[in-house]
């Protein structure tokens, strides 16, 4: 953006019809915008930017009344800005991408300027660097498009993320990082600890997206582990490595619309056959709503892979009567290649684990739920499905205690993207409470405004200060003593 004009020059362009292909310009903050096409499209009316007090003239204040500095700043409008007044240089300027923010309380106390923190060291100020900038330049436009058109994250980001191995830094510290080169070397693999993921996931709530934050890694954070822990090595290795690469997605389907998250009371079944298992095959979906009818199930039967018999006469127990079960709340559903889906066992009692791959009998359908779909929320159908016994995690009977078992971490890291998502919030709150001006000066000026700022900041710094006190006791703690002590 080269080009400068005089005052004199911008206040010709005022009016629809005016001067030739140029209609209607305005100033903000010295910067010349031609808002002619933007004018019938702008949020706030077209009438709002045709007033004579604002068109060809200086918007400034106008401007700052109603909106945030930020509007500015969306990919979508830079197309507008076509020069800037002549000797006059912007008074708000953006600062670079990854460096800290200046809004008080935006950055915990170890990002803020002048503080100490004994937590922290310099490969975690390196890796919060490298994510800061990789986050804003690369992931924040796709981030802002797809949270808002419900689609899941693009490819390129997919691509990107796995290029620096997130996907297996986004597991936490463990062997599954050894020889890898993470975050363009921000931080090495046997350095990575629980601070560092905090970090990462706390970087990650900055991109107020928090649907599409789920969908970019959401399912795997919580599928992975018991493949990682359970599965038979040959089907561990494979499905590791096609998921750190960004090429196959994972589930965890353990929650449905009877059971809510009481994973113990799964309806889901799975029975015994020959060289594997039929998921749900005395059970039959007929609806997704919460009501439950009982009725003779209409089934077909079918021949599995090692089955001895006919078709007629499958191995597997006899449907009776069915109530209806669907698993539920299933993040990155739509889109997932593999399930792991906890069953209850109907040949030898207990929860079975089993490594479901999308295919024949497997049905997913979005759920619009409260944040945005590009998260992938889905009800999924198991209509008979053979799932051979090497899919088995674990123990077949034992598998409260599998799925279980990654619960603690699960509810850590939910804690992090929390306590930043608050923090976000807050940030945004105050830059609003700063630059929005009512009766003649700004919302902070009120003594009300800043309680209430004030409130909420002592309980996103109480919310941290705890969680790094935990995440502290989790570097010291192997795990027996994590659950026994930290997970109350
Ligand atoms: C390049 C210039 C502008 C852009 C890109 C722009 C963009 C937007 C956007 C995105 C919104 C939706 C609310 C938000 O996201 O904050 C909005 C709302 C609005 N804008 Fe603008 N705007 C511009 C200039 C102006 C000017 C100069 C005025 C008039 C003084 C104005 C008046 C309004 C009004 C009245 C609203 C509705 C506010 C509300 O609902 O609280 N806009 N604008």
């Amino acid at each position: 953006m080269s080009k400068t004009f005089s005052r004199e020059e911008v206040s010709k362009h005022n009016k629809n019809g005016d001067l030739v292909g140029r209609l209607q310009w305005i100033i903000i903050d010295s910067t010349v915008y031609d808002v002619s096409k933007f004018a019938s499209l702008h949020p706030g009316g077209l009438a709002a930017l045709s007033n004579e007090e604002v068109a060809g003239q200086d918007a400034t204040d106008s401007f700052f009344e109603l909106h945030r500095f930020e509007v500015l700043q969306r990919p979508q409008y830079s197309r507008l800005k076509i020069g800037h007044i002549h000797g006059e240089e912007p008074q708000i300027t953006s600062r670079p991408p990854g460096s800290p923010s200046e809004v008080p309380f935006a950055e915990p106390t170890w990002l803020s300027k002048g503080y100490y923190s004994p937590y922290y060291n310099e490969s975690h100020r390196r890796l919060q660097q490298a994510i800061r900038k990789f986050n804003q330049e690369v992931v924040f436009p796709d981030a802002q498009a797809r949270e808002e058109d419900g689609k899941r994250a693009s490819k390129h980001i997919f691509e990107a993320r796995a290029r620096l191995n997130l996907p297996a830094m986004g597991l936490g510290p463990g062997p599954h990082l050894q020889g890898l080169t993470l975050m363009d070397g921000a931080v090495k693999p046997e350095e990575f600890d629980c601070f560092h993921e905090l970090v990462m996931i706390q970087e990650g709530s900055r991109l107020h997206a928090r649907g599409y934050t789920d969908g970019l890694a959401g399912g795997t954070y919580i599928a992975l582990p018991p493949i990682m822990r359970y599965a038979r090595p040959e089907i561990r290795d494979r499905i590791v490595k096609e998921v750190f690469a960004g090429e196959k997605f994972l589930s965890l389907a353990v929650t449905e619309a009877y059971a809510g998250s009481d994973v113990a009371g799964i309806r889901t079944r799975a029975n015994k056959t020959q060289g594997g298992w039929i998921v749900n095959g005395r059970w039959v979906v007929l609806c997704e709503n919460s009501l439950m009818f009982s009725t003779p199930i209409v089934y077909t039967y079918r021949q599995y892979p090692g089955q001895q018999g006919n078709s007629e006469f499958p191995l597997y127990a006899k449907p009776k009567t069915g109530l209806k079960s669907i698993q539920k709340w299933i993040t990155n559903g739509t889109f997932a290649d593999y399930f792991v889906t906890a069953c209850k066992n109907e040949t030898e009692g207990g929860i079975v684990v089993l490594l479901i791959e999308r295919g024949e009998g497997i049905e997913t359908r979005l759920i619009h739920t409260s944040y945005s779909t590009a998260a992938g929320t889905a009800f999924i159908t198991f209509d008979d499905v053979f799932v051979p016994d090497a899919h088995v995690l674990g123990p077949s009977t034992d598998g409260l205690r599998i799925i279980l078992s990654n619960f603690n971490h699960e509810r850590w890291a939910m804690a992090c993207g929390s306590i930043g998502t608050q923090r976000a919030i807050a940030e945004e709150c105050f830059k609003w409470a700063v630059q929005r001006k009512v009766f003649g000066k700004p919302l902070i000026s009120q003594a009300v405004i800043r309680s209430k700022l004030a409130g909420m900041i002592s309980r996103v710094e109480s919310g941290q200060n705890w969680l790094e006190n935990v995440t502290y006791q989790m570097t010291r703690m192997n795990s027996a003593q994590q659950a026994a002590l930290l997970a109350g």
